[in-house]
């Protein structure tokens, strides 16, 4: 099972598209996959997927990465209705919930242990999962960084891009050493959102992306079908299976299965000593109501003092 984590921490740059477009045609080939929505937005469960939010009294990936629900994998997972899937395939989602996540980012100036996403997929019987993250180096992209086995990185060929790149690697450093984990490879960098002919500015910044030296895949060209596919709830190769757009994720789908057979298990997930987040969850539940401030103090006082890991 190779887990794809879907970063960058610059908004709108086309992780969710990215997400969607190459889960979707992984199952195509027949394949079992497993999307999962990490980003408290919810754009790819939502807008892109047309699924319903989940329900507060359901088990929810948030509950689930808190421990404040204990069951299955399966009991988070819904199975999109309306994908090309390949013989022997699938195309399902574990959607996000945004309320609980809202909470858990508010959580990111403590540090906490990165494993618990990766505890709750462990069990998970699939060919591939993609994360598709937040737009943010934040609790929960750590928590994908530390689950995964590669990364693939959307960028606009743009100078924020190659500094946000900077700061990725960064931050890939970061969660190496805080979990204490293999180098995080890049499976790719994906260029995209930008009009052709490229300008000047575009091609040169294209050229200083290329330096860092990480395989460039398919561009993913800009078109208004990828708006029209989401407002249908369908994955892009499936609303227009001949489009461009379809075919650039099927290159980068075919990429990422050549990946494959070096990650045939998820990594190991050490057994860390488990405490902070059942009982500061429970009581994040309690001062749900209160003023932020209130609510963090009250939750930094239960925090140890210092990371565990
Ligand atoms: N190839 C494309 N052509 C046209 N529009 C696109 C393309 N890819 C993405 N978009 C649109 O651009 C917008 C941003 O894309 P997307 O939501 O995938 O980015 P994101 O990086 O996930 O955003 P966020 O950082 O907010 O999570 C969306 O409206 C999406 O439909």
């Amino acid at each position: 099972m190779q887990i794809t984590s879907v970063v960058n921490q610059k908004g709108g740059v086309g992780k969710t598209a990215l997400s969607v477009g190459s889960a979707a045609a992984l199952a195509e080939r027949g394949l079992r996959v497993l999307l999962i929505d990490l980003d408290p937005q919810g754009h790819a469960t939502t807008e892109m997927l047309g699924l319903p939010e989940v329900p507060p009294q359901s088990p929810s990936l948030a509950k689930a990465l808190t421990k404040t629900w204990k069951g299955p994998v399966e009991d988070l997972v819904v199975t999109h209705p309306r994908s090309n899937v390949g013989p022997g395939g699938t195309l399902d989602v574990i959607p996000t919930s945004p309320g609980m996540f809202d909470l858990i980012r508010r959580l990111d100036n403590f540090r906490v242990p990165g494993w618990q996403l990766a505890r709750v997929i462990q069990f998970a019987n699939y060919d591939h999962v993609i994360i598709d993250c937040p737009p943010a180096l934040d609790l929960l992209t750590n928590n994908a960084l530390a689950a995964t086995h590669g990364i693939l990185v959307p960028v606009q060929p743009d100078r924020t891009s190659i500094r946000a790149l900077r700061l990725l690697n960064d931050q890939l450093g970061y969660v190496r050493e805080s979990v204490q984990r293999e180098p995080i490879p890049y499976f790719g960098v994906v260029p995209g959102l930008y009009r052709r002919p490229m300008s000047t500015y575009a091609q040169a910044a294209l050229a200083e992306l290329q330096e860092f030296g990480y395989p460039l895949l398919s561009h993913v060209p800009l078109g208004v079908v990828m708006n029209e596919a989401a407002a249908h709830g369908t994955p892009v190769t499936t609303y227009a299976p001949e489009t461009t757009q379809a075919v650039a994720f099927r290159q980068i789908a075919e990429i990422l299965e050549g990946y494959r057979t070096r990650y045939p298990a998820p990594a190991p997930v050490p057994d860390a000593d488990e405490f902070v987040f059942e009982d500061f969850i429970t009581e994040v539940a309690q001062t749900r109501n209160d003023n932020d401030n209130g609510a963090r103090k009250k939750l930094y006082d239960l925090l140890p003092k210092k990371p565990r890991g």
